[in-house]
């Protein structure tokens, strides 16, 4: 229990530089152990095979002088600040933990044998940079964790032992680079390995037989792989093996014999083979008659189908619903200065009856403020003249549905009451864009609180609230849209907004089946989700995922990177963080220690991030399922009073639990 405090004074004294420090240390010795003789031997062990933070600065500035373009690390050896400060540098508990030189056009040497006098030096990253050249003998390196290579020009062989030794090595991460070769024969054996992702190499040969079976991410997509896929992969999802021509076997199309050899040419298989080509032109000559017949068919369909749209359009505008005047193009409000000039064929159509209606043309007049730019379009703030404020957004990208669909799907979502929900007022559509008209929220969004844009700290009790509300918006969701593949869709903390009590009231929620599917796949957050990312369909599950990340969004502070990156390498990095501090025991240093009344509700607190974790867990199957999820969020309590004696979520029973 003592040993970390003792430690961290031998290594805060090791670098104390002038002699008082003799007498400072003598005295703090003097109090915790009688022997002089042992606590001599003590400090010359720690003093010896510890190496100081101070030592690592040096390290790191030694292994950054072989670097080229390394404008991004300018703040690296500022006297000011600690190392803990530079750019891409991971410390957990003030200790450094590892690298994350990710996304800065870095290139030059990667020297490993600076690298090798790090102490600690767990995790190592340079993801997309322009590092070049036979990638570099990390082997040394025997207690690394994790190493990220991804997105650089690596290119050559990797031999065999490149990864032998590294017992410790879970995660490898090679993709979108220039190797060439045989998969490693070491990497196949790495005893813990559970993250492997070489996709959109060169890698040839057949895939060897993984000494470890429980992958978490197993991606070997993108590269020049053949033969059969070993029985031990079977259960892999088949984009793990795409875009290999050689493989064949489970999960993809079973392999047949192979194809005769060119030196068969006697008589007898020439003519058999004159004989194939012939068959073959017939089947093509088939293909192309049937495929012919079809393309006509779809097209007298598709002109059919639209005839009978436009009819069924002109009867729907032909109905009494709310229908407005059409706008003047001269307006200079921000909000419609885009829409004016198409409006004369749309108009604004209100969805609840208990509301006071206005028209485009009240919306022109009022006075509008831009709330932000999102990956849909623009948001804003409008104040109507007589009216309360509202909120306007527009959407492109949102034509998944004919115009009738589309109608009946914000009907549909206009129905919705619930005291964790925006209301949503009136919407107009447009053929390129649509505008939502939303109620305004008084005290901006989760995340503008959480991540210090103007917000105010939220304590204990607040973060708690908000989080049940969020529960409770998606359940009711997911009770009102059963059939729904994804109730919410877009759930993160911007799209959390607060009332003027404070209270959660979720945005942009029952989009996901009106937006383009390719756009959705880019932007909406539910998308980002392990699984959708690995080619599966989203689910209520990958709402869940959203519903995880907030909560450790909201217990740590810190900003999922899954927001920012879309597409290829967005990543599950605060997922995986939680979860790695979590393992090593350390379950209580992930909350942010900013958050005002934490001690008192600490325990309950350990709660939450239990269901945060159990609702990230990688794999649907093991996944938390949302009515779990909100009825054990449902449970917490403000205060550890209840739970007295409990000690089920301690930090140490967390972290064992998870092992
Ligand atoms: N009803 C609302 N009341 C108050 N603020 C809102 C409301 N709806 C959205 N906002 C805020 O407006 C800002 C811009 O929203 P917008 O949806 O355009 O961006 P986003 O949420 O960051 O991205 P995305 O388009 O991916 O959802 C966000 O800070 C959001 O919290």
């Amino acid at each position: 229990m003592h040993i970390m405090p003792i430690i961290s004074q031998f290594s805060s004294l090791s670098i104390l530089p002038n002699p008082p420090t003799k007498t400072r240390f003598s005295f703090h010795l003097q109090s915790i152990m009688p022997h002089k003789r042992e606590y001599f031997c003590l400090f010359m062990l720690f003093t010896c095979f510890l190496p100081s933070l101070a030592d690592n600065a040096q390290v790191l500035m030694n292994f950054k002088s072989n670097l080229s373009n390394a404008d991004a690390l300018k703040n690296w050896g500022d006297p000011s600040t600690g190392l803990c400060s530079w750019t891409g540098i991971l410390c957990f508990d003030q200790k450094f933990h590892g690298l994350r030189l990710e996304n800065m056009g870095l290139s030059g040497t990667i020297d490993v044998d600076t690298l090798l006098e790090l102490s600690n030096l767990n995790s190592f990253s340079v993801i997309n940079n322009n590092f070049e050249g036979p990638m570099p003998a990390f082997k040394k390196l025997v207690s690394l964790r994790a190493l990220f290579l991804s997105n650089n020009k690596f290119s050559g062989e990797i031999p065999d032992d490149a990864f032998e030794g590294m017992k410790r090595l879970r995660k490898v991460f090679l993709a979108e680079n220039g190797f060439t070769g045989h998969i490693p024969a070491s990497l196949v054996k790495l005893p813990k390995l559970y993250d492997v992702d070489i996709h959109g190499n060169s890698f040839n040969g057949n895939i060897p037989e993984f000494q470890q079976r429980d992958f978490r991410v197993f991606n070997l997509s993108h590269n020049h792989l053949e033969g059969p896929i070993p029985e031990s992969l079977s259960n892999r999802d088949p984009s793990s093996f795409a875009g290999n021509q050689g493989l064949c076997g489970k999960p993809l199309t079973p392999c047949v014999g192979s194809p005769p050899s060119p030196s068969d040419q006697n008589p007898i298989s020439t003519l058999s083979h004159q004989e194939k080509k012939q068959k073959k032109n017939r089947i093509l000559l088939i293909v192309i008659v049937v495929v012919a017949v079809i393309v006509l068919a779809l097209i007298l369909a598709l002109v059919f189908i639209r005839y009978r749209r436009k009819k069924a359009v002109l009867v729907t505008d032909a109905q009494p619903q709310n229908v407005m005047s059409p706008v003047s193009s001269e307006s200079k409000s921000i909000v419609m200065a885009a829409e004016s000039k198409k409006s004369e064929d749309g108009s604004l159509s209100f969805v609840r009856n208990e509301r006071e209606e206005f028209d485009l043309q009240d919306l022109l007049r009022a006075s509008a403020e831009v709330l932000g730019s999102g990956s849909f379009g623009s948001t804003y703030k409008a104040m109507l003249l007589n009216g309360p404020a509202v909120v306007v957004k527009r959407f492109k990208h949102m034509n998944n549905v004919g115009k009738k669909e589309f109608f009946e799907h914000m009907r549909r979502l206009g129905r919705l009451s619930h005291p964790n929900l925006v209301p949503l007022v009136a919407f107009y559509y447009g053929r390129e864009e649509k505008l939502l008209v939303y109620d305004f929220a008084e005290n901006g969004s989760l995340a503008s609180h959480l991540h210090g844009r103007g917000g105010c700290v939220l304590d204990w009790g607040s973060r708690l609230r908000i989080i049940k509300g969020v529960a409770r918006g998606l359940g009711y969701l997911y009770r009102e849209f059963p059939e729904q593949d994804l109730a919410h869709g877009h759930l993160k903390s911007s799209n959390v907004v607060l009332d003027h009590s404070f209270e959660a009231r979720l945005a942009e929620y029952g989009l996901a089946a009106v937006v383009d599917k390719r756009h959705a796949q880019q932007f909406m957050v539910a998308y980002k989700s392990p699984e959708v990312r690995q080619l599966e369909r989203p689910s209520e599950k990958s709402d869940v995922w959203c519903l995880g990340i907030l909560i450790l969004e909201l217990l740590t502070g810190k900003f999922p990177a899954n927001y920012l990156r879309h597409g290829k390498g967005a990543s599950e990095d605060l997922a995986s963080w939680v979860e790695s501090i979590v393992r090593e025991g350390w379950s209580g240093e992930v909350l942010d220690k900013e958050i005002p009344g934490r001690g008192s509700g600490e325990g309950e607190m350990l709660k939450l991030l239990r269901i945060g974790m159990g609702c990230c867990e990688w794999t649907l199957e093991t996944r938390w399922d949302w009515r779990e999820a909100v009825a054990k969020i449902e449970d917490l309590k403000e205060t550890d009073n209840g739970t007295q004696g409990d000690h089920s979520y301690s930090s140490d029973h967390l972290s064992i639990s998870l092992n």
